[in-house]
């Protein structure tokens, strides 16, 4: 079994330095069960349904009505696709969806197709299959050694997954954990992961059937066999460079069975399966984060929230296509809603890179660590070479059962969840909001044990960017097709004249109060909702607050706006320091010793600092960084406190 660093390989460099590409959004709701018919006396009603689909139409957008059985509760939203409860949708799916996103990989393209849903939603059926209902993995795997068989080219997989925010290898057992690393050009490694060469189906069933094997699967309260990881497909091609030098350009296809988000009062977890359960519901709403970043455009996309994402990062947005399959289960309303809104926020994915502060951030970025590494290396084996070098090497191994969440984090929660269920209102939510955004916004104001991940993450961005310039356009999408730029970028509900009277009970449910647009929750290590995607808001804080920060206007929301704000202008201030202070002012901040002055002096050389995060190159950890800064800004407090008392 080959076993080598797993990695994207360089993508030729783009004609076009803005590239823009969107991840595809599409429904597939699974029958009912015999257990679910015999459990509605033979009549069950599906909660999910779709108005006006046109396969045929180019505009390929459909409504998706939702309806509640029980409470004629009502929601509408527009996706890009909708398959229905017939037996043959994963057929259909991969003919009309994924097979189309195959030939790019052949042109050096990423591609990611991914199954999300609440557990038992029929994510597993979709991506893995069965023996006599071949899944999107193995339908795919079929098209793809075709292609090869025709074309001499070669396809190998790999097969892993990410499990308590760990990655495991599944075709081959190793005691190590598989290490994740991006090189200086931004490409994503692997670094231990299992490459096997896939000739023949056979080979394919082989290797595949051991690996899922694998998979880890446990028991819950909602699902007899649930899994508990994000499980991901690599299937890798690899063709002849077309000046004929060997070299080879590389694609891959991921497939990804994501872990089903739960809800815990549902599922009654306990110990380690609600440990499970919040990693899993965690980096699901990191991946929401990240599909909401690049859907809005926004200046900073969160890859590094998770393990998930910051793998991902090389497949989502940029030129990469991507598919999301959202899967429901016909007879769960609310679990239904929460799927499809989240859906249809992560409708358009436009990863556009406008700004020259983009396009330039990423260059800097390599430049300045090659650049830096080359020095520290030229100076001997300094503490700061050590730390880059270490950068590199795998992460030591902990089992998965070493992972822990805080008792009292567990605690809160559940304490909440039985104050949610005795009925939250919109006032409630509103007010959990207000809270969050304060505690976010107090924690981070000069606390210097915790540092904000802002700091680290402005970088990330800057990744982001490196992806765009260096992905090729996909050629063969040549008519105005989904996945090209819409300035309509929306999840609106829908707003058009509609006469008929489901049309009026689709208005009615667009203006629905229960569907406001979703807006991203912030999260930061001062706050990291265990239950992000269950269907109620459930963060109840003691009484003691409520009152206070039940408004942003009152004067200590006002001041925690405020406050967040300046710590804000001080970092800039700062770092605009760092940039042009002279060695001997520079030496007189709290801090900074002659040889932290010499990095910072010859760091800015090359390139002003941008953020907090930039003192990392010269081996400061985030926190040594914040710590920094907290220092400065401590002492400028302290003088203007010792100025005032003299005077
Ligand atoms: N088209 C279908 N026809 C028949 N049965 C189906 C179909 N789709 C899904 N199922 C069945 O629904 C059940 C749940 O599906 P599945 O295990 O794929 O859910 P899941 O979303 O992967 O759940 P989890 O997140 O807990 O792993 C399974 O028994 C599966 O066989």
């Amino acid at each position: 079994m080959a076993t080598k660093s797993c990695c994207t390989p360089k993508k030729p460099s783009s004609t076009n330095p803005v590239s823009v590409s969107k991840v595809r959004v599409i429904v597939r709701v699974r029958p009912f069960l015999p257990h679910e018919i015999s459990s509605r006396n033979a009549n069950p009603v599906p909660c999910v349904s779709v108005l006006d689909q046109h396969f045929e139409s180019a505009q390929d957008e459909v409504a998706v009505y939702l309806k509640d059985p029980q409470t004629s509760r009502k929601e509408c939203y527009q996706l890009d696709s909708f398959f229905g409860e017939e037996d043959n949708n994963v057929g259909q799916i991969f003919s009309r969806e994924v097979s189309p996103m195959i030939p790019g990989i052949f042109k050096g393209c990423n591609a990611t197709v991914f199954a999300y849903g609440a557990t038992g939603s029929g994510k597993t059926y979709t991506m893995q299959g069965t023996n006599e209902h071949p899944g999107l993995m193995t339908l795919a795997m079929s098209m793809i050694l075709s292609i090869c068989q025709s074309s001499g080219r070669t396809a190998s997989i790999s097969y892993y997954e990410v499990y308590m925010d760990r990655c495991y290898d599944l075709l081959d057992v190793k005691e190590k954990e598989i290490s994740v690393w991006d090189d200086k050009d931004g490409q994503i490694h692997l670094r231990g992961l299992s490459q096997v060469p896939i000739h023949t189906m056979s080979d394919f069933h082989d290797v595949f059937s051991s690996g899922v094997q694998r998979r880890k699967v446990a028991h819950t309260g909602l699902n007899d066999v649930s899994s508990r990881s994000h499980v991901v497909l690599v299937i890798s091609v690899s063709t002849p460079s077309a000046d004929g030098t060997g070299a080879a350009v590389f694609g891959k296809l991921n497939l990804i069975d994501l872990a089903g988000n739960e809800d815990n009062r549902r599922t009654c977890n306990e110990g380690i399966r609600l440990q499970e359960s919040g990693k899993i519901n965690q980096s699901l709403f990191a991946l929401s984060n990240v599909i909401y970043a690049l859907n809005n455009n926004k200046p900073r996309v969160p890859y590094r929230e998770s393990k998930l994402t910051r793998i991902l990062q090389d497949s989502l947005g940029g030129t990469s296509r991507a598919l999301m399959v959202a899967c429901l289960n016909p007879g769960e309303y609310q679990e239904s809603v929460h799927t499809v809104s989240l859906a249809a926020r992560s409708r358009h994915v436009s990863n556009f890179v406008p700004s020259a502060h983009k396009q330039e951030t990423p260059k800097v970025k390599v430049d300045m660590e090659a650049k830096l590494k080359a020095w520290l290396e030229s100076k001997g084996k300094t503490k700061s070479s050590q730390k880059l070098a270490a950068f590199n090497s795998p992460v030591p191994r902990k089992t998965p059962c070493s992972v822990t969440i805080s008792a009292k984090r567990c605690v809160t929660f559940n304490g909440s969840v039985k104050e949610g269920r005795t009925g939250i209102n919109e006032n409630t939510k509103q007010q959990h909001t207000n809270e969050r955004s304060f505690a976010v916004a107090f924690g981070n104001l000069l606390d210097s044990e915790d540092p904000s991940d802002t700091f680290v993450e402005d970088e990330e961005n800057g990744n982001c960017g490196v992806k765009c310039n260096n992905k090729q356009e996909p050629e063969h999408h040549t008519k105005k097709s989904s996945w090209e730029p819409d300035k309509n970028i929306s999840a609106e509900p829908l707003t058009e004249t509609m006469n008929s009277p489901i049309k009026n009970e689709i208005k009615d449910a667009a203006q629905s109060p229960l569907r406001k647009p979703l807006s991203p929750l912030n999260i930061s290590v001062n706050q990291k909702p265990l239950e992000v995607f269950s269907q109620t808001p459930v963060i109840e804080t003691c009484s003691a607050n409520k009152g206070i920060i039940q408004k942003n206007n009152t004067p200590l929301g006002k001041f925690s706006t405020r406050s967040s704000a300046l710590k804000n202008c001080l970092v800039q201030e700062y770092i605009d320091f760092l940039n042009n202070a002279s060695r001997e002012e520079l030496l007189e901040l709290k801090g900074i010793g002659e040889k932290m002055a010499e990095y910072i002096l010859d760091l800015r050389k090359e390139s002003p600092l941008k953020s907090l995060s930039d003192l990392e190159k010269i081996g400061l950890s985030s926190k040594q960084a914040h710590n920094l800064f907290t220092k400065a800004a401590k002492n400028l407090f302290e003088d203007k406190a010792t100025d005032s008392i003299l005077s």
